[in-house]
């Protein structure tokens, strides 16, 4: 009996993960504790015959005066830890790398394209041949060098064992093992392998563990590294971000269609999971994907402070919110970039229109669709088809219509004169409910959708009243920021009598929207913006667990830039005052740690 096999994990496999637990913690839901748990299982079930077996056949061995003596199936107690130890820490790493990833874009129909602006996806099927021939190549190679049991055993049982589960992740995850960012595959695997060779030099040095010399071919990688431990780690963390990476594909299948898969439950069963592996390619909806990666790639350009907090929401409410997003900045830039009031005025009929046909119940979908490839721009259409019409209601829709129709109330009088909506407060907090209330009345809408069960009536109320609040607040900070802007295309957003308090017109602030008493005036809409959200915030902690923390990082990352704007020295970018993406990511941080 000794101790040294238990140290080997004490001072290098169990730091590492408790490292790594206590970075991902803020991050980590459910699903992903669910997720390594299963990884895990999986894990140790496939490995103890194969570890049993090398054992047995005295391919490797471990002295019995390095390790501490419970066994199962011949296999050391240790050596079963470190299966799970090791599926654990290089998990963690996966999730850590892979957690601003939006997997559904990442999904193939493997059709030639719909249309011509669509993805080239037939190749697909050859790039799964291509692969399934390597590895079956690599099994077969691996059978011809166990049949001789000689200094290639150990090699060709690792290729056997290793490749036969890479051929059937392969064959169920091909799309994302090769589509999904390298960021996302190589360094979770990369980085536990070279980790583990060198942990691994030591103890083979040490004779921590032993490889019996008849079964290894006598290749060091370097010294005191033989070639089959290192393709053994490699091979093994290879299998784990696989696992992770076939899991999340089924995830995003069940996500990304609810017409396929109307019902998911939070934890979908094994069984499911495979289902959605399963199912053809073909039967996949293109026009939803493409509107999915459109969404995506909106709100990447657009925002910056919206695009990190997606990532902190999970499946199908991140889905919706991405497209809630898409529809909301499509009709606002469509209706801001008109050219004169009178378009704008038409795109604002155009989208009363396209609502009001999709709230009809009876062919909605088919009227709709035909009415928006019509009278839209083609790079606008999936906003407003893929809009999740079914479970939001039309008026905050409506009334975020009638807000956007108060900027037309902006105009240039001929005797050189301006013209505002907002005469006083009270105009401009309508303004923003209008703009921003609405969207965060939807924004909760969503929530109430993906997470009934746990939300009562009376609860639904309070928040929709503190949202509503909430949207006024980055709404406020929204104004203080665009003052230049906004001044640019005519309007200035400050309430008339806060100018004329200020011995300000409206003309004046158009014309040059510096000096100190418009830093006065800014300092004013941010100290309401402040009031505001300190009224509104507490309300975000009895959200349910599973938003709460993402929910947070959405309303601190805008605030952010209203914190921006109090330092004088803030970073602007197109005439805007931004925050910079390190800060950004410690306030998002910082929020999920709250
Ligand atoms: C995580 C994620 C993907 C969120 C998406 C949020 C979303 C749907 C935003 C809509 C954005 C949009 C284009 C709306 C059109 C009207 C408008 C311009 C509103 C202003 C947004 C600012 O966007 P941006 O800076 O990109 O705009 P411009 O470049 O100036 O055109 C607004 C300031 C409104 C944003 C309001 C919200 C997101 C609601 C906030 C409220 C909550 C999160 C609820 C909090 C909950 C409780 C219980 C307090």
């Amino acid at each position: 009996m000794g101790f040294e096999y238990a140290l080997v994990h004490v001072k290098y496999t169990i730091p590492p993960g408790i490292i790594l637990s206590l970075i991902y913690r803020p991050l980590s839901t459910k699903l992903d504790i669910y997720k390594i748990a299963f990884l895990i299982t999986v894990a140790v079930v496939s490995t103890i015959p194969w570890d049993s077996y090398l054992i047995r056949n005295r391919v490797w061995t471990y002295p019995p005066n390095v390790v501490i003596g419970p066994k199962l199936f011949d296999i050391p107690a240790e050596e079963l830890f470190f299966f799970v130890i090791q599926t654990y820490n290089t998990s963690l790493l996966y999730l850590l790398f892979s957690k601003p990833t939006f997997h559904p874009i990442y999904i193939r129909t493997e059709r030639p394209p719909a249309h011509p602006r669509g993805p080239r996806n037939a190749q697909w099927r050859f790039y799964k041949l291509l692969g399934q021939l390597l590895l079956a190549m690599i099994i077969k190679a691996g059978l011809d060098m166990v049949r001789g049991r000689g200094r290639t055993m150990y090699m060709g049982l690792i290729m056997i064992w290793a490749g036969s589960f890479l051929m059937l992740l392969w064959s169920l995850a091909y799309q994302f093992i090769i589509g999904l960012p390298l960021s996302n595959t190589i360094i979770p695997i990369i980085l536990p392998t070279l980790y583990l060779c060198v942990v691994d030099t030591f103890a083979l040095k040490r004779g921590t563990w032993v490889i019996e010399g008849g079964t290894k071919i006598g290749f060091h990688l370097w010294d005191g590294l033989e070639i089959e431990e290192a393709l053994f780690f490699l091979v093994t963390n290879t299998l784990i971000v696989f696992g992770l990476v076939a899991f999340d594909n089924a995830c995003a299948i069940l996500h990304a269609f609810p017409d396929m898969f109307p019902n998911v439950p939070s934890l979908p069963s094994p069984l499911m999971l495979v289902k959605a592996l399963i199912n053809p390619a073909s039967r996949y909806d293109e026009e939803r994907i493409n509107g999915l990666q459109d969404a995506v790639d909106r709100l990447r350009r657009k925002s910056r402070s919206f695009y990190l907090a997606s990532a902190a929401f999970q499946g199908r409410l991140r889905i919706d919110l991405l497209l809630l997003y898409s529809f909301c900045r499509v009709a606002d830039d469509l209706i801001d970039n008109a050219t004169s009031a009178a378009e704008a005025r038409i795109w604002i009929e155009k989208f009363r229109y396209f609502l009001d046909i999709s709230y009809e119940p009876s062919q909605a979908k088919i009227v709709a669709k035909e009415y928006v490839e019509a009278q839209f721009p083609p790079d606008a259409q999936s906003a407003l088809l893929q809009l999740p019409t079914e479970y939001l209601s039309p008026e905050p829709f409506n009334d975020l219509l009638r807000g956007f129709e108060m900027d037309l109330a902006f105009s240039k009088l001929q005797i050189g004169g301006c013209i505002s909506p907002i005469e006083a407060e009270f105009d401009l907090d309508l303004y923003a409910r209008r703009v921003a209330g609405t969207v965060a009345e939807l924004y909760l809408e969503l929530v109430f959708y993906h997470y009934r069960s746990s939300i009562s009536n009376e609860e639904e109320q309070l928040f929709l009243q503190a949202g509503g609040r909430m949207g006024v607040a980055l709404q406020y900070v929204n104004i203080a920021r665009d003052i230049s802007v906004d001044a640019k295309i005519g309007r200035a957003y400050l309430p008339l009598t806060w100018l004329h308090g200020e011995g300000l017109t409206l003309e004046a602030v158009i014309k040059n929207p510096q000096g100190t008493r418009i830093e006065k005036l800014r300092s004013r809409l941010l100290d309401r913006a402040f009031e505001i959200y300190e009224e509104a915030r507490g309300t975000i902690e009895d959200l349910p667990d599973e938003v709460r923390g993402a929910m947070r990082v959405a309303v601190e990352s805008y605030m952010e830039i209203g914190r921006a704007l109090r330092q004088e020295d803030y970073e602007v970018k197109a005439g805007r005052a931004t925050v910079p993406k390190l800060k950004r990511v410690r306030v998002a941080w910082q929020a999920l740690n709250k």
